[in-house]
């Protein structure tokens, strides 16, 4: 079958040629590269990934196709696909379709047959930037043209385009022995099935849920999930956790929710030059010493000592608890004086490592400890 054409251009006007991977048609979005060699159902599941078109940089994409199973929602969030060398036939006893044949019926437009490592290597050296693929497109220039008029990433206000618009409930497996109430700015599947695990009751509530609506649960505990776009646009979600913090409401937060909480303590956050994406990030936790192995995916980070040493906030003593060997980014927040913490990583990464599920024992924990003081 002969393939059809396509074209990548990034802002900086270098082009790749290829392959149509996917639907057929066109698509901008912030070109990033995932260095995860498995997972990936997973990743273009992950609401974080809107607006976002995905590099992945192992080699074969596809191998085992796509199954109803695995996918951390209903439906493919990345903006565009790109991939090296797709494998012709997926070969699992899990698979239910192929991959392109799922982005096909999404209708995600990739490209195929890129110099994957060319790629990564310049978004490496100058910066994840916007991008265009087009299998409609023959002209670079023109392409250029239209990725230049497409929205940046700094600025982004996006988790309301991700979020439940009904607040639903998951239940807890087994006995229910606390309540949490979940905001969700892009939450990942594999969040409440860990929470229900640990006989957690999670109460999903959208992105405008103020402290109000948390308040009238009753609930033990508040998470914040992780999610799509700039931390510093995101202002309700910050109002939400500074209630939370005032009535010490035992708080976790992950990735958007670990910069949310920063936010929330005063703390800035800013654009990381090309980000952490993948699968074997080491990562430092400060209390244990302890080094652990942890899957990524942010472009943004908190702006904080990352030494550890004692911020003060207007909620007491706060501090870098966790921190990524490879480049010092802040990994993770805890308060000496209030019930909160977060990391900015994926302790419930559903396609592994595992290493960072203690931190639900620790929430769970957390807000048991909480429950018997108030009794
Ligand atoms: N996975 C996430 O929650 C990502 C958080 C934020 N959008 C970032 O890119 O840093």
């Amino acid at each position: 079958m002969a393939r059809t054409p396509a074209l990548l251009v990034l802002e900086d006007g270098r082009a790749f040629a290829g392959e149509s991977f996917g639907a057929e048609g066109e698509t901008f979005g912030e070109a990033v590269f995932s260095t995860g060699m498995t997972g990936y159902q997973e990743t273009l599941t992950d609401p974080s990934y809107h607006r976002q078109v995905v590099v992945m940089t192992a080699p074969h994409v596809g191998n085992t196709g796509v199954n109803d199973e695995d996918p951390e929602s209903d439906r493919i969030w990345v903006a565009g696909y790109v991939v090296r060398d797709p494998a012709r036939r997926s070969s699992s006893w899990r698979a239910q379709r192929s991959l392109p044949d799922a982005l096909r019926e999404q209708g995600v437009v990739g490209i195929s047959g890129i110099d994957t490592r060319a790629l990564t290597r310049h978004l490496r050296e100058r910066g994840a930037m916007r991008v265009g693929i087009s299998s409609v497109e023959r002209d670079p220039q023109a392409l250029l043209e239209r990725v230049l008029a497409s929205p940046q990433m700094v600025g982004a206000d996006l988790a309301h385009e991700v979020t439940t618009r009904q607040p639903y409930v998951v239940p807890a497996v087994g006995e229910a022995r606390l309540r949490v109430a979940c905001l969700d700015l892009g939450l990942k599947r594999a969040t409440p099935h860990q929470m229900a695990r640990r006989g957690i009751e999670t109460h999903v509530l959208p992105a405008t849920t103020t402290i109000e609506d948390v308040l009238a649960l009753a609930p033990d505990g508040l998470f914040v999930s992780n999610g799509p776009g700039d931390p510093a646009t995101t202002n309700g979600p910050v109002a939400l956790v500074q209630g939370a913090l005032e009535r010490e409401l035992p708080t976790f937060g992950i990735c958007f929710g670990n910069q949310i909480l920063g936010r929330a303590l005063g703390l800035g956050t800013y654009k990381l030059r090309y980000g952490h994406r993948g699968i074997n990030q080491p990562v430092k936790d400060f209390a244990t010493g302890r080094v652990e192995v942890t899957a990524h995916n942010h472009g943004f980070a908190v702006d904080a000592p990352s030494d550890g040493s004692p911020v003060t906030t207007p909620y007491g003593v706060a501090r870098v608890s966790h921190v990524d060997l490879n480049d010092d980014v802040v990994e993770g927040l805890a308060c000496d004086d209030v019930p909160a913490f977060s990391v900015q990583y994926h302790p419930e990464a559903a396609g592994g490592p595992h290493d960072a599920a203690y931190l639900f024992d620790r929430f769970t924990d957390l807000m048991t400890s909480h429950q018997k003081g108030r009794r």
